[in-house]
């Protein structure tokens, strides 16, 4: 007697992971609430850590400056923090008294972009100043990553959010780069940010569930299997879903795609790059 085929095993059972945009929300008058959707880093339990990178700061530089636990600058950073905090904030205020203000805790990287004036203000004030120029095989926001992987001041790294300041709309190489550190890091929540979109990975350990933050993100949004393929993508929210698709760069990848509900869902079998327009 023939023997049935044996039926594929069932697909891995992933648990959810949740994220959330509303640490880019404004501040709540009672905002002592946790943000809605999952609680993202605006939640008061989530600890977020801020980079900025050597780029024009984003115009919501100062608010997530505000509710950062631990701000580091990479290198050239901190020269943008000097210069452009002032010209953020509302008019009137004394620029050296907002430079006193907006201290880093630590500059970290190479140390060839950051101004030697810019490095003593900052050290005079107690900046932890991290000289790694020996390191020419890592960028500045690697460094700046595995600083902070390692602060003891941040206990708890399943609830830490790095926010990633200036990574995109720059240089392609340093784009790609910097994409390249979500890939080092998958364990990690980093979200790049410009003032245009925000990009983070979505590991494939996890089934993910986006909560789409209408008043400040737009309906476009792509998911791109930078790193590698995948064989096998699901997701609901979509105009676009995947239902099972195979996705590879140079083959089908989701750009262009449009957020039709409020939470998305993916689950794949490999880490995607998630981004999604931000709106001015
Ligand atoms: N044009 C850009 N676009 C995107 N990210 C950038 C850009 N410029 C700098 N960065 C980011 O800021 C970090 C610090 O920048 P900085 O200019 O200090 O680096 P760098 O090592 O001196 O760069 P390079 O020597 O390649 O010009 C970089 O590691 C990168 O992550
Ligand atoms: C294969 C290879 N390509 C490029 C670099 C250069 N590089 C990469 S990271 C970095 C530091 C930037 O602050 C520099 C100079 C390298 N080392 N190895």
């Amino acid at each position: 007697m023939a023997l049935a085929p044996t039926p594929p095993p069932p697909p891995p059972q992933r648990p959810t992971m949740c994220h959330s945009s509303a640490f880019l929300l404004p501040p709540h008058p009672s905002s002592s609430s946790p943000a809605p959707g999952c609680g993202g880093p605006a939640s008061t339990s989530a600890t977020v850590a801020l980079v900025v990178l050597n780029q024009p700061l984003p115009r919501f530089a100062p608010l997530l400056w505000s509710r950062a636990a631990l701000r580091v600058c990479a290198d050239g950073g901190a020269n943008r923090v000097f210069d452009g905090m002032p010209g953020l904030l509302p008019g009137g205020q004394d620029p050296d008294e907002v430079r006193a203000r907006y201290k880093p805790d630590v500059i970290k990287g190479d140390m060839d972009s950051v101004r030697p004036e810019v490095k003593e203000y900052y050290s005079n004030l107690g900046t932890k100043i991290v000289d790694e120029s020996h390191d020419q095989d890592t960028t500045d926001l690697h460094k700046c990553i595995d600083f902070i992987a390692k602060d003891s001041s941040v206990a708890d790294k399943s609830n830490l959010s790095i926010l990633v300041l200036g990574a995109l709309g720059g240089r392609f190489d340093h784009e790609m780069g910097n994409i390249n550190v979500l890939h080092l890091f998958p364990n990690i929540n980093i979200i790049l940010l410009s003032d245009d979109c925000l990009i983070f990975l979505l590991p494939r350990t996890h089934t993910h569930m986006i909560h789409i933050e209408r008043s400040i993100e737009g309906a476009h949004c792509g998911l791109i299997p930078i790193g590698m393929p995948s064989t096998s993508t699901t997701t609901t929210g979509l105009r676009w879903n995947l239902d099972n698709t195979s996705m590879s760069y140079g083959g089908l990848v989701s750009t262009s795609n449009i957020v039709e509900e409020d939470k998305v869902t993916v689950t794949s079998d490999s880490d995607l790059i998630w981004t999604i327009s931000l709106q001015n």
